[in-house]
């Protein structure tokens, strides 16, 4: 499913209007009908009294055909205009002329008559749309404060009033919806914290525009679910194994990672590679550390690099990684490694003189930021997937952590593009960047899996997947959105999040 800005939907409205020819009080009745429909699930059949919110744009005109709809329904409305309908502009005055004509209830809000809340079953809120800039002002404020303060419930008509819709941030003051219905298609902000959870249940509704006109709008940004895997990312063959395969069919993976201190990191990521489906996973980690872990994971095959029994990397020669990443599918480096005197050079011989596809995590990360000469390392042949949390991204981009994530999925796809590489931005609402600007976001996960070595398992999990011959973009998707539904799984077994551990995420692959 595409995720628009509100310029694209913007785009999408016109192109509707002015090419195909759906005239804009149409495609105003669709969407005031679709929130009727869900407005009514809400309530699940119960009548009762619906306050409408209703601003002066085109939001607050779906939201004077909902409640007419409504009322046709049998529910007692009330429609509360921000501000006098003589000030309604386009449709949403022609709608207003109708909904007075055909007797609905209306009154202007002023700041002086108290509204009863409680007088409401639910609120819909359709005071301000993706035509909304800023921090709402005057009585769109006050209305919006006093809403959130009443606890009724509240559906929101395309986006909570006061989201920022192409970035997920909030405005002061912002509706805090139980259920947001997004028309069309749905919205960044939607889909990216803080936004997702000042949306509530979000509903995407069809209000009658081909879904085709966004390909055609280039609007390259996608929400990952079942069918865009299998249709977009062409993933359908991923279920099937044919019966007469044999392991050299599914990739061999080179995992360096783990050190003495940090050994999880290691075990985590080997094993989420084995699970991922690659069929032999080796585990190049510091000498000394061989032994101690002799029949942790007897699946996997265990390498030491040099290290003069420190148990760290520091006494490694990129050499030994670069002898033995010959003829493997892909490798990852980097979870677990810690950081060593010039790991900066070390992981630009590593990024130079492999040949297969790549996945850097975790220190290694923190290596290619350190790197002052990183714009001039030579751009690689396969793919490069890097998995930064949002500290290590903004440390690889030079900014602070405020600003990675207040605009997540534009802070990606601007490192993707410009580095030529995948960037999978962690965090809720992961981000997957691709090389041509393509993003994807993954809705998979709990807040469960904040917890230490659930990047490692990701990490792993991408790597297997690419040794199996995926793209660096569907390895990335798929990875994120297996790791977030592993996680979702693991936490329905153990009842509560709190509980739910790295290992879990893997033993539920
Ligand atoms: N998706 C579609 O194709 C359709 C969407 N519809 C709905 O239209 C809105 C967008 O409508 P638009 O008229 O462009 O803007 P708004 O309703 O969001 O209102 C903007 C209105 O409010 C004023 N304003 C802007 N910012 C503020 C602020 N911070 N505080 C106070 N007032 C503000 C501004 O002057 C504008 O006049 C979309 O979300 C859908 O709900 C169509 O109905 C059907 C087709
Ligand atoms: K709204």
């Amino acid at each position: 499913m595409h995720i628009v800005t509100s310029e694209e939907m913007r785009r999408i409205d016109r192109y509707a209007i002015d090419h195909i020819g759906m005239p804009a009080m149409v495609l105003m009745e669709n969407a005031g009908r679709a929130v009727s429909e869900e407005v009514i699930s809400f309530l699940e059949g119960r009548p009762g009294r619906i306050a409408i919110l209703t601003g002066k744009g085109n939001n607050g005109g779906d939201g004077i055909v909902a409640g007419r709809h409504l009322s046709e329904a049998g529910y007692q409305v009330h429609l509360i205009y921000a501000e006098s309908p003589d000030r309604f502009q386009g449709e949403a005055a022609l709608q207003s002329q109708i909904a007075h004509k055909w007797g609905l209830p209306h009154y202007i809000y002023s700041e002086q008559e108290r509204i009863n809340w409680e007088l409401y079953d639910a609120v819909v809120d359709a005071l301000l749309g993706t035509g909304s800039r800023g921090a709402p002002r005057g009585v769109y404020a006050k209305l919006i404060e006093e809403v959130n303060r009443s606890g009724r419930p509240v559906i929101s008509i395309d986006i909570p009033s006061g989201l920022d819709a192409d970035t997920g941030q909030i405005h002061t003051p912002c509706i805090r919806a139980d259920r947001t219905v997004a028309l069309a298609f749905t919205k960044r902000g939607l889909e990216q914290y803080p936004g997702v959870r000042q949306a509530g249940t979000v509903i995407v509704r069809s209000i009658g525009i081909p879904q085709g006109i966004a390909d055609r709008m280039n609007v390259n940004t996608y929400l990952i679910q079942e069918p865009l895997l299998s249709a977009k990312l062409a993933l359908n063959e991923y279920r099937h194994r044919q019966s007469d395969t044999h392991k050299g069919t599914f990739g061999h993976v080179l995992v360096a990672a783990g050190s003495r201190a940090m050994a999880g990191a290691g075990l985590l990521s080997a094993k989420a590679a084995l699970r991922s489906g690659a069929g032999l996973v080796s585990w190049a980690l510091p000498m000394s550390m061989v032994e101690p872990l002799l029949g942790h994971l007897p699946e996997v095959m265990l390498q030491g690099v040099a290290d003069e029994q420190h148990g760290d990397w520091r006494a490694a020669d990129p050499k030994e990684l670069i002898a033995m990443a010959q003829k493997k599918n892909a490798m990852l480096f980097g979870p677990g490694t810690g950081r060593f005197a010039q790991d900066d050079r070390f992981v630009r011989r590593i990024w130079e003189e492999t040949a297969c596809p790549l996945v850097i995590d975790a220190d290694g990360l923190n290596m290619i930021a350190a790197a002052a000469d990183f714009d001039s390392w030579s751009r690689r042949k396969s793919p490069v997937v890097l998995t930064p949390h949002p500290g290590e991204m903004a440390r690889l981009c030079g900014r602070s952590v405020p600003e990675v994530q207040q605009d997540r999925i534009s802070c990606a796809r601007n490192y993707a593009v410009q580095y030529h590489v995948t960037l999978v931005l962690k965090g809720a609402r992961t981000v997957v960047a691709t090389p041509d600007g393509t993003v994807y976001v993954n809705p998979t996960g709990n807040a469960g899996m904040a917890t230490g070595g659930s990047g490692d398992v990701l990490a792993g999990l991408i790597s297997g997947l690419l040794a199996q011959g995926y793209t660096a973009a569907q390895a990335s998707a798929l990875g994120v959105y297996l790791h977030g539904a592993a996680g979702d799984r693991a936490v329905q077994r153990r009842c509560h999040s709190a509980s739910l551990i790295a290992g879990d995420i893997v033993e539920n692959l």
